[in-house]
């Protein structure tokens, strides 16, 4: 899969080495089941035309960026995950779009235009809420008589689970009050964290999130180790550590992933606040 970061300078560069497309359309982030419904049918799409599986993702997220950074977003996942997991769904390129106030103010017709229809775009898929263009004016359901007839498109209904919508938003409200099995059942998969254990510390980026406080079964990963183990995690102070500290010998300089399974106990502050 080709990993392409479009921005303003080199839109024209990238329209002309593009070629003919299905393409999924939204953010991503999590790559949870109503995510996956839309790029599942994206590729069915694109095997059935014989043409290549595109994902249009943006960064940073929209919401950041229309509240002048007052709405912060913590991110399920890093930008190489997301290419990870898209990969392993059949997408063969990822375009990354450098989301501006410009951007996002571009009318409907101008974004299929110069995002789609010179990218090589025959067949969209998005979800029942996607929107683009300013306003929030252009959706799925619109983009085919937008696009003057040129793209056809297919709309995704709602994925539920227990007559909610999944969502990223949803996904990161259930990791911040600790209830990790529902996590799964909404991504599909447990929800795991990349970091790195640098002189005995967890460097938890605070871009991504953490879970609520407290205890959590999990497995920790690097390149040599792999084992099932308990951490702690004070969230307010994105702090992440060993409740067994001589495991810590296993990891330390290392990358991990760490896959978060239950919640086992609230976080005693006191007992570590002087570890
Ligand atoms: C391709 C594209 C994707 C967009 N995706 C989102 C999005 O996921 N979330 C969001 O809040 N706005 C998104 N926007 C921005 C909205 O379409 C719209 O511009 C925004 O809600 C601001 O509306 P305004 O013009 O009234 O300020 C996207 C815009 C474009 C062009
Ligand atoms: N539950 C769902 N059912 C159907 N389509 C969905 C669902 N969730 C997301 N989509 C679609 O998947 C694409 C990517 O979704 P996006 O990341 O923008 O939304 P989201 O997961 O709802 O995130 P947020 O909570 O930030 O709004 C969009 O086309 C969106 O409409």
């Amino acid at each position: 899969m080709e990993i392409i970061h479009l921005k303003d300078t080199n839109l024209q560069y990238w329209q002309t080495r593009s070629r003919e497309n299905v393409v999924a359309l939204g953010f991503f982030d999590g790559v949870h089941k109503g995510h996956q419904h839309v790029i599942d049918t994206a590729k069915a799409a694109a095997d059935e035309k014989s043409v290549s599986l595109d994902v249009m993702s943006f960064f940073p997220h929209p919401k950041t960026v229309l509240s002048n950074g007052k709405i912060v977003v913590q991110y399920l996942m890093t930008l190489d995950e997301k290419a990870k997991a898209l990969e392993a769904m059949g997408v063969d390129r990822f375009y990354i779009v450098n989301f501006t106030k410009a951007f996002a103010a571009l009318p409907p017709e101008e974004y299929i235009e110069e995002y789609l229809y010179k990218f090589g775009t025959v067949h969209a898929v998005a979800g029942f809420d996607f929107t683009y263009g300013s306003k929030g004016a252009g959706t799925i359901g619109t983009l085919y008589e937008t696009s003057g007839r040129r793209i056809t498109a297919t709309e995704i209904g709602k994925v539920e689970c227990h007559g909610e919508k999944v969502s990223s938003t949803l996904i990161r409200e259930m990791i911040l009050t600790g209830r990790m099995q529902k996590v799964e059942e909404l991504m599909g998969r447990p929800f795991t964290t990349h970091t790195r254990i640098s002189n005995g510390y967890f460097q938890h980026q605070p871009a991504f999130i953490l879970p609520e406080s407290g205890y959590y079964d999990v497995m920790l990963e690097s390149r040599f180790h792999k084992l099932k183990c308990t951490l702690y995690v004070d969230n307010e102070n994105n702090h992440i550590g060993f409740t067994d500290k001589t495991l810590l010998k296993h990891f330390n300089n290392r990358n991990i992933k760490i896959t978060w399974f239950n919640k086992t106990a609230a976080f005693a502050y006191k007992q570590y606040a002087t570890v």
